[in-house]
């Protein structure tokens, strides 16, 4: 293993274990289907999830989340002022938000919500390769033809252009995952190879690994970059150990989960693959 490997895996570890220490109060805005593996996630990796929505509560509660995690996976009109105000209570507070734009070219409404949350400078954006895609087009209406849903029609490393112009034109560090995540801040761009295919039949595993880059992020607040790459690997090996012990998607679920909880320094530093990609 190369010193590189090495540095990113005791980089890795560093952001886990402060997590476990610190157990940040992450706030999740976040769709139906994903809620509970959502809070499964961040409970495993050693964070606090707290799934709060109402406008009325975000003074009170908002600034008290170490970070907020925001996915527009079940968007109806009345949650987007939510997800508004939240992020820019945030933004007043210097505390971190990370977006999801899950399914954003499936309709005129959610595309415009995207870019209107995108217009309120997440810290970070993490979507698959075609939502990604999508989102840094110049065009003001979605391309219907570019995505399928919820899921990716393109392979991450198509979208490594479109990533770097997205995070170039909104700030963000944009995240694309896939077979290869792929991170950038639209300057440095990261590869992580970790994961396993069984993770795309797995519902909201994407939703999942987003709220775990906002728990990352929570606790280095000033390096967004190297957090979400430590997320996306943490993710990605704690699939890996846990498709040893899985027959299928249900019980990766529960093994992913059950990994992510008993991940060791060891378990990590001999799993993690991450390169530069330019
Ligand atoms: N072909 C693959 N090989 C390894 N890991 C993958 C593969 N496809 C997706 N993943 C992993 O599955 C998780 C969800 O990613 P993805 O399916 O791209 O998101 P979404 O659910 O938002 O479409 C990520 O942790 C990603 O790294
Ligand atoms: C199936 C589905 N429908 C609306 S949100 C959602 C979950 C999407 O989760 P992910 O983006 O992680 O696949
Ligand atoms: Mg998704």
């Amino acid at each position: 293993m190369d010193s590189n490997q090495n540095q990113w895996g005791s980089k890795a570890w560093h952001l886990l274990s402060l997590l476990r220490a610190q157990s940040p109060l992450i706030q999740c805005i976040t769709n139906f289907v994903s809620m509970d593996i959502v809070a499964n996630t961040l409970l495993s990796a050693g964070a606090s999830p707290a799934m709060l929505h109402a406008v009325e509560e975000l003074p009170d509660f908002t600034p008290r989340a170490a970070a907020l995690y925001v996915n527009v996976g079940t968007l109806s009109p009345s949650w987007l002022p939510a997800m508004t105000t939240a992020a820019q209570i945030c933004n007043t507070l210097h505390t971190p938000w990370v977006l999801d734009p899950v399914a954003a070219s499936a309709s005129a409404f959610r595309f415009e919500a995207c870019r209107e949350l995108l217009r309120l400078k997440p810290t970070v954006v993490r979507g698959n390769a075609s939502e990604i895609i999508a989102l840094s087009l110049a065009s003001a209406e979605p391309n219907a033809s570019a995505s399928k849903g919820v899921d990716s029609v393109h392979d991450s490393m198509d979208a490594v252009e479109a990533a770097k112009l997205l995070a170039q034109t909104s700030g963000a560090v944009v995240a694309v995952s896939g077979a290869t995540d792929i991170v950038t801040d639209g300057n440095r761009v990261v590869g992580a190879h970790n994961g396993v295919a069984m993770m795309q039949k797995v519902t909201a595993t994407g939703c999942s690994v987003t709220a775990l880059i906002a728990a990352f992020v929570a606790v280095d607040k000033s390096h967004a970059l190297d957090a979400a790459v430590s997320a996306l690997a943490v993710f990605g090996v704690a699939g890996e150990l846990g498709m040893k012990m899985a027959k299928g998607p249900a019980s990766l679920r529960m093994h992913l989960i059950d990994a992510l909880y008993g991940l060791d320094e060891a378990a990590l530093n001999s799993h993690v693959n991450i390169t530069s990609l330019c």
